[in-house]
């Protein structure tokens, strides 16, 4: 039986984290789960797993939870929750499904604390990826990627030596927006933004998908998980985000990872690593689809991916800055205060205005991420008010 900690429970990827573990209760045990301010599905999650510990994000929220469920579940709140639900004694895995740079410190108690990492939180190797690895390796604790490329990644490499890789291929959808030119961006709705062509997921991440950052905040990621130069890292626009991702090795052999647009199939790969267990997604008929498509990456049309790469070569704190700047303008655009285009524009600003440290530590990260929240959050009043 696995002991699973759960950070973003009731979040896209932790409910179907949560799907997986219903679906496999003979293997699984859900002991402590965090969310945010999602009470109602909470208490659902509760009356069914009964978990021992439940840390939310405010402490208000705690207090009402505790009455509620006195004697079944420990609550918790804030950050100092999260890090208990992360080292929690009864979980061998850590499954990191929260959203944000919030992530990050979660997962370094996590690693401390010999957890298995199963990495759901993209902004953690963005924010400390160099922290982040070092650690795990010092600890001999695996970081088993869910992002769905970088498991392709994964999934793809199982066997391989690492020296025998020429480069990774990372796939893109091209988000809501792919079929859209630059001046057709002007004035597009949130609505618009939200509509994936392909996958379900949550809010935050459907908009970086339109505007090609997450597919940079992949970049950095894969960096990384995987210890590949950024010239070994290609992004091709794959309009049926069948093809996962891929990997070229230097006999010129390419293995790719192919399947449905169902998060399921990684997060489940993740959870049960080194084993392959079934599941009941959707197969794919390569008969119906036929075809496949692939593009190369259009810079000047998706200009977070190029601000991605940039950060990531110059390194330091660039990559904090461009993951905080984000959060707040998506955020921002979520809330309808700027339009979509203003969300590079922005992010172009902040990089601009900042002077990088190099190889900065934890204290060091975690106050350029709160100063960059803060300077941008001033631009956007001052710029747009
Ligand atoms: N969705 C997907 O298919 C994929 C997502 N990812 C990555 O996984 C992560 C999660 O994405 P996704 O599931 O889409 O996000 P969602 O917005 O759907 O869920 C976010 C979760 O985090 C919780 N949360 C947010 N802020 C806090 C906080 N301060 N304290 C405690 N809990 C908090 C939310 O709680 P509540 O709702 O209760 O407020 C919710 O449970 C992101 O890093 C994303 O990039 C990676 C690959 C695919
Ligand atoms: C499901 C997943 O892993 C997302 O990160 C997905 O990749 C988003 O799709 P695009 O960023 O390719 O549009
Ligand atoms: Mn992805």
């Amino acid at each position: 039986m696995k002991g699973i900690s759960l950070l973003g429970a009731t979040g896209s990827i932790g409910t179907q984290t949560i799907d997986i573990i219903r679906s496999n209760r003979d293997q699984f045990e859900l002991v402590a789960i965090a969310v945010g301010k999602n009470l109602e599905l909470t208490r659902e999650i509760i009356n069914e797993f009964h978990p021992k510990l439940v840390s939310v994000q405010n402490q208000a929220d705690a207090a009402i939870l505790q009455r509620e469920f006195a004697g079944i579940s420990k609550i918790l709140s804030g950050d100092e929750g999260l890090i208990d639900v992360a080292v929690h004694p009864d979980a061998n895995l850590f499954v990191n499904a929260i959203l944000g740079s919030v992530g990050l410190v979660p997962t370094l108690n996590a690693i401390e604390a010999g957890k298995t990492i199963a990495l759901a939180n993209k902004e953690t190797l963005v924010t400390a990826g160099h922290i982040v690895m070092a650690r795990a390796r010092d600890r001999k604790v695996p970081v088993l990627p869910v992002d769905s490329e970088h498991s392709a990644i994964f999934q793809c490499l199982q066997g391989e030596r690492q020296k025998n890789i020429e480069r990774l291929i990372i796939t893109a959808s091209g988000g809501s927006f792919r079929d859209n030119t630059r001046e057709q961006l002007l004035d597009v709705t949130i609505e618009e933004a939200l509509h994936h062509p392909n996958w379900s997921m949550g809010a935050k991440i459907t908009i970086d998908s339109a505007t090609m950052m997450n597919k940079g905040l992949e970049v950095i990621e894969a960096h990384w998980l995987f210890d590949q130069p950024y010239d070994k890292i290609d992004v091709l626009l794959h309009r049926e985000s069948t093809v996962h991702s891929m990997v070229e090795f230097h006999d010129g052999s390419i293995i790719a990872q192919l399947g449905s647009p169902d998060m399921r199939i990684p997060i489940q790969y993740a959870l049960t690593y080194p084993e392959r267990t079934p599941t009941n997604a959707a197969r794919l008929d390569l008969t119906e689809l036929g075809t496949l498509h692939f593009q190369k990456m259009d810079f000047n049309r998706y200009r977070c991916l190029r601000f991605a790469y940039e950060a990531g070569r110059r390194g330091g704190t660039l990559p904090v800055v461009l993951n905080a700047a984000n959060e707040v303008c998506v955020q921002a655009f979520l809330n309808g205060k700027i339009k979509f285009l203003e969300i590079e524009d922005v992010i172009e600003w902040a990089l601009e205005n900042h002077v990088p440290t190099a190889n900065p530590d934890l204290d060091t990260i975690l106050s350029v991420d709160q100063e960059t929240r803060e300077i941008v959050t001033k631009h956007l009043v001052s710029r747009f008010h």
